[in-house]
């Protein structure tokens, strides 16, 4: 069953067509990826489909109902998480706070006499469990703000699983990491992957880590869809080939040599 869809999704800003027609189907548990070159349209994709941005014209669906006027805290709340900027971390608070947060605001718990010291220790036992599946256990103590820009992120990735979400978008997770921050956050997408009870769709720029990972590729280019189908396809695809990723071999190739 498609999960999430979209059908002719177009957004347009003044006279830039930034999302063009794009129409894509996202089975439930699939693992899919976005790729495109810089200004393709994929981060503006997600905002339509999380709910930040409003389409031109076209529809998101989410279990096969529009969500045509459906607010961006509506979408969450029925099951379309979107990885959390930095900014909607608290820098002053610990970074088990943050997340033990993040774990309430889906519980809505109200601390009342007689509840509190049982839902208290649930929360706390769930966002210690968050923090280890993201690799960050060892920093729970630590302030938000002192974390490494890697380690920001995998704070970022805990607090959208507190959401508990069936969708997760991911953006970029990796965006300024130093490589070797880069192989801790592909272990815990890989975890979240693993566990299999999520649909996902990351958009991407290391090739490497989007073959590991997807179980399908799209690609939007100029804000269309030039192609959607399994890693095999997308890379032999001669269109795409052209398009964007004979950049990447060359790059590739000049790496390697
Ligand atoms: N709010 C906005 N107002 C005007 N133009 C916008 C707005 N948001 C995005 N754009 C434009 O839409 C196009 C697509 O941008 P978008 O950020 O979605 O691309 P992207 O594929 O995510 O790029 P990158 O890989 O660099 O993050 C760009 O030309 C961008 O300048």
């Amino acid at each position: 069953m498609a999960l999430l869809e979209t059908k002719n999704l177009t957004i347009q800003f003044g006279g830039h067509t930034a999302v063009d027609d794009v129409t894509f189907s996202l089975p439930e548990k699939q693992f899919k990826s976005v790729i495109g070159p810089n200004g393709a349209g994929k981060t503006t994709f997600f905002n339509l489909l999380s709910g930040e941005l409003k389409p031109t014209a076209g529809e998101v669906f989410y279990k096969g109902k529009s969500l045509n006027g459906v607010s961006a805290v509506d979408r969450t709340r029925i099951g379309i998480g979107r990885s959390f900027q930095i900014t909607n971390v608290f820098p002053s608070l610990t970074v088990f706070e943050n997340v033990r947060l993040a774990v309430q605001s889906r519980e809505k718990v109200r601390y009342t006499f007689w509840k509190s010291a049982r839902s208290y220790h649930r929360l706390t036992e769930e966002a210690h469990e968050l923090l280890k599946q993201v690799l960050l256990d060892n920093k729970a103590q630590m302030i938000a703000s002192q974390l490494s820009h890697g380690e920001k992120r995998k704070l970022e990735i805990a607090m959208l699983l507190a959401l508990d979400t069936e969708v997760l978008l991911l953006d970029e997770p990796t965006a300024g990491m130093s490589l070797e921050e880069v192989p801790a956050i592909l272990n815990v997408i890989r975890s979240i992957k693993e566990q299999g009870d999520k649909t996902i769709l990351l958009i991407e720029h290391k090739m490497d880590m989007i073959l590991d990972l997807s179980d399908s590729i799209m690609v939007l280019f100029n804000g269309q869809l030039l192609a959607d189908g399994s890693p095999e396809d997308i890379m032999q695809n001669e269109t795409v080939q052209q398009a964007y990723l004979g950049g990447y071999e060359d790059d590739r190739s000049v790496r390697n040599a």
